[in-house]
């Protein structure tokens, strides 16, 4: 609850390590992943502190390998959620009650640890659950979560040392108080950094958690709440749950004591914890915190002025890399009929010669998708092209899931700017394109803006100065993150802010001030130091 006092080093991003051959980055990964292969890692939930082991054990697999187990998973019921609230709330007064220095500390020494004792298993662990290359592994579970504890002590100073001002004869304050109650964590499959964000971030500002990480995610997750462990989290501050969503919901959900969610994953689930807090309003002790971020359906836009290879490297590494499976991914585009001629063959050749499989082979440049569920959806986009009167596939279509569940990267070329897979959230290698006449410039900006609900990331290519101008106003509420002649994915904490408006978030934007703020609730302390004994005002006269 204490203001900061202290300067708190400043932050810079952590460097991405480059795993070339003969580095001792990528000797050390290489020893993890094998290490990591040869066996299976039990893991528990933590509350208060305490490992908890169930008989109930859900499989983490290697995706690209879905034999391979690498770990097993105690499931929790309604009694571990209840437990987990018991211990959040036993744990919150003196984890708030600390000097922010000494909450901060805990954070700046997870960022030092996963920096050098723990980046390699991190690394490994994120390849191997969630099927990342080293280098998506390494911006993800590494430098984003490093940055994550790191700007995120920086912008907390901030937040304390803004200060109202006073008056003659008086002393104002804000004193920055962590949420009463709990805050609810829940965190998607696809980066590692967020998983731990998101329970981490309240946690900073005083608040207890309970984290509830996706299945699939769980090697990665686990690690990073050990890092905090290490780093003196004290015991009950996050506590970490897994089982079946609904059942623990149950109990989460309506208590008195939610005073928070911070979610990330797909709409579709964040409605529906809206609508449970919604339900259960008159039950709570506090206004709940709602922050989500949720899907998306990224655009690129390209104008007639546009270089075709610029844009055909930013669509190939905005749409595959790893799988198409960031909420920033590029999965709709917009060509003008003047430029497709020379993008088409440069994106068929660029696309052919993407190498993918086993993220041990440090040549593939992609890799698996996350689960079956997710290769059955997305594969049944590619058969709905296949058939479909108004798409054609440009390149790839095949699909495999007898080793891994892998899906060739696949552009679809369509003919009606509607077409599902131009509107509807994929999340996998498959992008879209559209190719309008150049003189349906205008109305095709329009379609991008209005014809998807989502509004995440967006990118626009184009060399003229004015049209560039045109079109980030046209499109000015179509994506919390925009891009100008670049990829719309690849957001760095600290540069980018991250975070999406209408149907693909609050745009809270994480590892920023602004998230840090829905985490804090705020004291405004008036302290007169003149006595005044008489009612009357002066000009009433005695
Ligand atoms: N906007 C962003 O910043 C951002 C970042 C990453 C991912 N995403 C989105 O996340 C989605 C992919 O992630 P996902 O597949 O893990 O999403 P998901 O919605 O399936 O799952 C997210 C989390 O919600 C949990 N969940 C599901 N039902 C629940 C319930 N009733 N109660 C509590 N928890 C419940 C899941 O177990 C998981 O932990 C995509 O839509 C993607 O766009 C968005
Ligand atoms: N912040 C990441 C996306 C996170 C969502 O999956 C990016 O900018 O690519």
């Amino acid at each position: 609850m204490s203001n900061a006092r202290s300067i708190t080093p400043k932050p810079s991003n952590e460097p991405v390590l480059a795993y070339s051959p003969g580095t001792s980055e990528r000797e050390a990964v290489i020893q993890e992943l094998k290490r990591q292969k040869s066996e299976i890692t039990q893991i528990p939930m933590v509350i208060d502190g305490d490992k908890i082991f169930t008989d109930t054990k859900d499989k983490v697999v290697c995706p690209h390998d879905h034999q391979q187990v690498i770990a097993e998973v105690s499931q929790g019921t309604a009694d571990h959620a209840k437990s987990a609230i018991d211990a959040a709330l036993k744990a919150r007064k003196e984890w708030a009650a600390l000097p922010w220095e000494a909450r901060a500390a805990v954070f700046l020494k997870a960022a030092d640890l996963l920096a050098t004792k723990y980046r390699a298993e991190m690394n490994a662990a994120t390849m191997l659950g969630q099927s990342k290359t080293v280098h998506q592994a390494e911006i993800d579970a590494a430098c984003e979560l490093i940055d994550f504890f790191r700007f995120n002590v920086h912008y907390a100073e901030q937040i304390y040392s803004e200060q109202p001002g006073s008056a003659f004869g008086m002393w104002n304050r804000s004193e920055i108080r962590g949420l009463e109650g709990f805050v609810y964590a829940i965190t998607p499959f696809n980066f590692t950094s967020i998983a731990v964000n998101l329970p981490a971030a309240p946690a900073l500002m005083g608040c207890a958690v309970i984290w509830k990480p996706a299945p699939t995610s769980m090697h990665g997750a686990y690690l990073g709440l050990r890092i905090l462990e290490e780093a003196g989290l004290p015991k009950g501050v996050i506590n970490m749950i897994s089982g079946d969503p609904q059942e623990l919901s149950s109990v989460l959900l309506p208590h008195p004591e939610l005073s928070g969610i911070h979610f990330t994953g797909s709409t579709a689930t964040f409605n529906h914890l809206w609508q449970e807090v919604g339900k259960n309003i008159n039950n709570y002790r506090y206004y709940p915190r709602i922050v989500g971020e949720t899907g998306g359906k990224d655009f690129v836009f390209a104008h007639s002025s546009a270089d075709a290879q610029e844009l055909c490297t930013a669509l190939v590494r905005g749409a595959f890399e790893f799988q198409g499976q960031k909420c920033s991914a590029a999965s709709r585009a917009y060509v003008p009929k003047s430029l497709w001629s020379k993008l088409k063959p440069a994106l068929v050749e660029t696309v052919k010669s993407i190498k993918m499989g086993d993220v041990e082979d440090f040549h593939n440049f992609m890799s698996a998708v996350i689960d079956k569920r997710s290769f059955d959806k997305i594969a049944s986009y590619i058969d709905h092209a296949k058939q479909a009167k108004d798409a054609e596939i440009v390149v790839g279509g095949e699909y495999d899931d007898s080793k891994g569940y892998f899906i060739r990267p696949t552009i679809i070329e369509a003919s009606n700017p509607h077409y599902k897979s131009m509107v509807e959230e994929i999340f996998g290698p498959v992008l879209t394109i559209y190719v309008y006449e150049d003189e349906a410039f205008e109305e095709t900006l329009a379609i991008c803006d209005s014809s998807t609900k989502y509004a995440l990331t967006g990118a626009i290519f184009a060399k003229d100065r004015h049209v560039i101008d045109h079109m980030a106003k046209t499109l000015v509420h179509a994506a919390g993150n925009f891009y100008i002649n670049d990829k719309p994915t690849g957001a760095v904490v600290g540069q980018q802010p991250f975070g999406g408006g209408r149907a693909s978030g609050t745009n809270d934007k994480a590892g920023s001030m602004l998230n840090l703020l829905r985490w804090a609730s705020f004291r405004t302390v008036k302290e007169n130091f003149l006595s005044i004994t008489d009612y009357r005002y002066p000009f009433m006269g005695q």
